[in-house]
């Protein structure tokens, strides 16, 4: 118990509050957006930026201008049109602007044509949620997986340009994540570091495996939460487990794993892992970086895969989703392995909500679907059963009847079942009827060896 509570991530860091005005810019490429294979939807401009302001404001930015501009040939020098360039710069002006978010991701030369241009630092996506990565990692591997994901994207840019934008900082921290100190390196200085990073890593995740091979031989399944960043896996979490694991409307609220051992209605103990919440265009080398901390989900036994349902890119989301589980080689139609809980059904209307019934019988690839509110709690004791019948079996009713000598097997079946009725009888014996699975059934007849008095009438199988 001991363990999983130690590797509760402790209060996240404090960042100074340094709140910078910032733009949103997000560029919509015509010709290529409905390339994508047939499942994906694309995304509603408007959500696109509804989320882009949503991830600038997780690093407390002031957001004083968003706009979508549509890109019908993207330049190589600055990406957007001359024309726009002209009319963002007129806003960073006005709007006395420290920075430009573009959710799109930019070339080293872009990234620097644009700074000069507009007179502000421009951060490209990439950028922004490693920032973001940055501030929200808690525990020493989050910190050192986002360390070495910025290194990594520093090495491939820039080279000339760190002494220039270390100057346009004017050294006021901002922005100051991880590696900023390397601004002023070289390749090579920067290329060791790269490997001292790696080495700390690799001893970490040693510790890690070390623990987690521990914890295998405790019989306790794991079963990982998985969905879109803000799909609510930290209040299913919650709710689930009473925790008080970080649940805010903050994209990335949870960087690190959380585990907690929970006990199940009919008292079958998992793992319940609550991880990273993965997001459209995560680069790949981040994916990458973030493997050993996913790795809980490459391992989990069941894995729940947490969606929105009341946001318009829900479908998009999940397709995003099943893309990086994809590159964890997790099988998401397996059925076996994976449950996806459509959350947030409290918001929808009637009309909504019985499309998502119908759409939920006819089987999303046939997994089996849930539809549930973490907030009202809506659904939740179904999706619990669901699990514990997939870890532990069916469940079943049987009856028992315990002479008065046997009682000592009292408090391992109140453990191990969920026991509906019971008589206390003159004789001192105790009858009662529970409903047990079939894990904790064949453990039951193991236990009767050592009270063999005890009867048990249980169902067929
Ligand atoms: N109305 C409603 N809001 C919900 C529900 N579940 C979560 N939320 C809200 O959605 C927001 C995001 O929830 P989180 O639990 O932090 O989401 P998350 O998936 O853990 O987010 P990341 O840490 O970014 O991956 C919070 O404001 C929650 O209160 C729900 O069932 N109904």
């Amino acid at each position: 118990m001991t363990e999983y509570e130690e590797r509760r991530p402790r209060q996240p860091i404090e960042h100074k509050t340094v709140v910078t005005r910032a733009a949103v810019v997000v560029p919509v490429l015509r010709q290529t957006q409905a390339t994508e294979e047939g499942e994906t939807v694309p995304r509603a401009d408007e959500s696109r930026l509804e989320e882009a302001v949503g991830l600038a404001a997780a690093i407390d930015l002031e957001i004083v201008s968003a706009v979508i501009v549509p890109v019908s040939k993207p330049r190589p020098a600055t990406l957007i049109g001359a024309g726009k360039v002209e009319e963002l710069k007129g806003v960073v002006a006005a709007e006395e602007i420290g920075l430009v978010i573009v959710d799109h991701p930019l070339t080293p030369v872009q990234q620097r044509n644009l700074e000069k241009e507009l007179g502000a630092k421009v951060l490209d996506r990439t950028g922004l949620i490693l920032e973001i990565f940055g501030r929200r990692a808690r525990t020493k591997e989050g910190r050192l997986q986002v360390e070495l994901a910025h290194l990594n994207y520093q090495k491939g840019r820039l080279v000339r340009s760190w002494t220039h934008l270390e100057r346009q900082r004017g050294g006021a921290g901002f922005l100051g994540g991880p590696g900023e100190t390397q601004i002023e390196s070289d390749r090579r200085q920067l290329q060791e570091k790269i490997g001292r990073l790696e080495r700390e890593l690799e001893a970490v995740r040693r510790t890690r495996t070390l623990h987690r091979s521990k914890r295998k031989k405790a019989p306790h399944p794991v079963v990982a939460l998985v969905g879109y960043t803000n799909a609510g896996k930290s209040t299913l979490f919650n709710a689930i487990t009473g925790a008080e694991v970080l649940a805010k409307d903050l994209l990335f609220a949870t960087l690190d794993p959380t585990l907690r051992r929970i006990t199940l209605p009919h008292g079958t103990e998992v793992i319940l892992s609550d991880t990273v919440g993965f997001i459209s265009d995560l680069p790949t080398h981040l994916v990458a970086a973030f493997r050993a901390t996913l790795e809980e989900v490459i391992e989990a036994e069941l894995v729940l895969h947490v969606r929105d349902m009341a946001n318009h890119d829900a479908s998009a989301q999940a397709g995003d989703v099943n893309k990086i589980l994809a590159d964890l080689e997790i099988d998401t139609a397996d059925a076996e392995h994976v449950v996806e809980v459509w959350n947030k059904v409290d918001l929808l209307d009637e009309a909504a909500r019985a499309a998502l019934v119908t759409a939920s019988e006819s089987g999303a690839k046939g997994l089996d679907v849930h539809l549930v509110s973490a907030v009202t709690g809506e659904g939740i004791d179904a999706l619990l059963a669901n699990i514990e019948t997939r870890v532990a079996g069916r469940i079943s009713d049987i009856a028992l009847d315990i002479p008065a000598d046997s009682l000592p097997i009292l408090p391992w079946i109140y453990e191990n079942a969920s026991v509906q009725e019971r008589t206390d009888r003159e004789d001192g014996g105790v009858s009662l009827t529970a409903g047990m699975t079939a894990q904790a059934r064949a453990e039951l007849r193991r236990m009767t060896a050592r009270y063999p008095d005890v009867r048990v009438a249980s169902p067929a199988g």
